[in-house]
């Protein structure tokens, strides 16, 4: 049975619902898809196929989540490095901020280097709100991330590609297809041209909800916050 997936506006309306009537806080939502991301990290790049991860952080909520999975790999024994270049003035991404720089995980403005010295990526930069072209700095980011060798896990969605539509026939993320993906909450449209590993996060949502969204909620193993889906007909 496929997964059912769940649109850019489902996903935002399902957001605010949980935020609302949910009764959840923004911290608790990012803290549990950081989690979740951290965990498959942890899954598809176990520490002994080594320790350095760069985290690349957009300006919004999906950089909020790499945020959050750093701070995890970091006591998991992973050695983060947070690229974030359009950092929010908001509360929360100052404290997320914070607890990183007390645990030491530098910040790095140089994308190239700091490719030149990781084991593994993970690519925060846009989920379910991106739209349109990409604009800087982050066209040359996404270059990077379609030509590296390294593997890279997407968090939501590959950056720069459309929810709905996939990936884009021209522009900096023409042809990237990276190695994995973890959607949060339920796949997005765009799975639909996914070729790679698929994680689903998000292990919080209640059978009502579910059933109003009309989602999928798949077995998660024992106490795993995250579990791997085909990506074509993803058997639950
Ligand atoms: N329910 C869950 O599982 C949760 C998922 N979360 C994550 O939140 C993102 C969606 O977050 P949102 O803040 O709405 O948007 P994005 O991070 O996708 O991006 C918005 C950000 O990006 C800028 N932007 C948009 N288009 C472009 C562009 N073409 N070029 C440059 N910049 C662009 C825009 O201006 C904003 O600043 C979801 O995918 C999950 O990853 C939450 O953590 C809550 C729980
Ligand atoms: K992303």
């Amino acid at each position: 049975m496929a997964l059912r997936t769940l649109s850019a506006k489902s996903a935002a309306a399902l957001d605010q619902e949980l935020m609302s009537t949910g009764a959840f806080s923004i911290d608790q939502l990012m803290e549990l898809a950081g989690i979740s991301v951290s965990q498959a990290v942890f899954k598809l790049q176990p520490l002994n196929k080594g320790k350095r991860i760069l985290v690349a952080c957009g300006p919004g909520n999906n950089g909020g989540d790499g945020l959050v999975a750093a701070r995890h790999l970091f006591h998991y024994g992973y050695q983060p490095t947070i690229y974030y270049p359009k950092q929010s003035k908001s509360d929360l991404y100052q404290r997320l901020k914070t607890q990183l720089e007390d645990l030491k995980v530098p910040f790095t403005d140089d994308f190239p280097s700091a490719l030149k010295s990781t084991d593994h990526i993970v690519d925060a930069i846009f989920g379910f709100s991106f739209s349109g072209e990409v604009r800087e700095p982050f066209p040359k980011v996404i270059e990077a991330l379609r030509d590296t060798k390294l593997p890279v896990l997407a968090v939501d969605s590959p950056s720069s590609w459309n929810i709905e539509d996939g990936p884009p026939s021209e522009g900096p993320g023409k042809g990237f297809m990276p190695e994995a993906l973890i959607s949060l909450t339920a796949p997005k449209p765009l799975v639909k041209w996914f070729k790679g590993r698929h994680f689903l996060g998000g292990r919080f949502l209640s059978p009502a909800v579910a059933e109003k969204y009309d989602l999928d909620i798949p077995k998660y193993e024992g106490l795993d916050q995250v579990v791997e889906v085909p990506v074509e007909g993803g058997t639950l």
